[in-house]
């Protein structure tokens, strides 16, 4: 892609990359491309602070969030971040356009590995996966035919609230699994839901008709609580809720009212609030959740191509190119 004379400077530019487990590829790549890496032993604000002034691209992985802080310590050659994500909540996305810094994100290569942790979420958390393990665990196997009855993804109706990248490879993963209907909802109707053949609704229609609500969009002021009371209240009593976008995004203690009193059959949560969860927070009590620890991308492959991709975006923004995935 580049070569250690593709930046005007003859000096190799410095590249701070907060989370030391940061994959090889991404880190070699920058390397071959004539950046020096300052690596971080640890991923915390402080240590940012101890390195940011002096050097000329960020590469910033969540959930360290990208504070004022560190933007007022670095030097003024510090123009270009990239997140090792596809979300960008833990950035202050005006700030860093007000201070002229760019932006770059990696979206698109999570899409296939996010997706398949929803369609594992639809389904565990509709066939009662957790419950069961608990009733093995508990001696409380029955051998009855009406015992532990779960709800069917075939011919089900599917609900995806926001049909992006994400929401559109669950879509694709969830027409294999012979679903009677695809709805979703968001800004507008999109080209890609006719091809997947889904049909654009409001999102009243989405909760009332849908057997399985499956939230696909990011956090911004508009996502945010947007699953609150009110939304778990126009669901089926029988449909499973599945969020793989970020806690955020779900009133918590809604979904755990909801949960508890029968409004909904179930969830499936790859996110929630806060992240770590306490070992003894509620969500851990109901048997009608299934929780993974925000693992969406965490495939092999995935964060490997996460990483080339961010590396990708900071060698084109300091080369002063426009970024691959620009976000700013
Ligand atoms: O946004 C993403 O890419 C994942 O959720 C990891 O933060």
């Amino acid at each position: 892609m580049a070569n250690a004379n593709y930046f005007s400077s003859n000096k190799p530019p410095k590249v701070l990359v907060t989370c030391p487990n940061t994959p090889k590829m991404g880190i070699t790549f920058l390397k071959e491309n004539g950046c020096q890496i300052i690596m971080l032993e640890k991923s915390s604000e402080e240590d940012v602070l101890k390195h940011i002034a002096e050097v000329d691209a960020l590469l910033l992985a969540p959930p360290l969030k990208l504070t004022k802080r560190i933007l007022d310590v670095a030097g003024g050659n510090m123009k270009t971040i990239a997140t090792l994500s596809a979300g960008y909540d833990h950035i202050d996305v005006n700030d860093l356009k007000r201070r002229g810094i760019k932006l770059g994100n990696t979206p698109n290569v999570v899409n296939a590995a996010v997706a398949d942790i929803a369609v594992l979420l639809a389904l565990a958390a509709a066939r009662r996966l957790h419950e069961g393990r608990l009733k093995i665990e508990n001696n409380q196997w029955q051998s009855d035919y009406q015992w532990m009855l779960g709800q069917d993804v075939c011919n089900s109706t599917i609900g995806i609230v926001g049909l992006g990248g994400i929401g559109q490879a669950v879509a694709k993963r969830l027409k294999g699994f012979e679903v009677r209907q695809i709805l979703y909802t968001g800004h507008r109707e999109k080209p890609e839901g006719e091809d997947l053949g889904a049909k654009f609704v409001s999102l009243d229609t989405l909760l009332r008709d849908s057997d399985f609500v499956i939230i696909c969009v990011p956090l911004t002021n508009e996502t945010e609580n947007m699953c609150n009371q009110d939304f778990f209240s126009k669901m089926k009593k029988t449909a499973v809720f599945v969020n793989i976008s970020r806690g955020k995004v779900v009133d918590q203690p809604a979904l755990i009212e909801a949960l508890k009193n029968g409004t909904i059959f179930a969830a499936g949560l790859d996110v929630m609030t806060p992240e770590p969860l306490p070992p003894d927070h509620d969500l851990l009590k109901l048997p009608n959740v299934v929780l993974m620890p925000h693992l969406g991308t965490a495939t092999v492959n995935t964060e490997n191509e996460m990483s080339l991709l961010a590396a990708k975006n900071i060698l084109k923004g300091l080369a002063g190119e426009e970024m691959i995935h620009p976000v700013v």
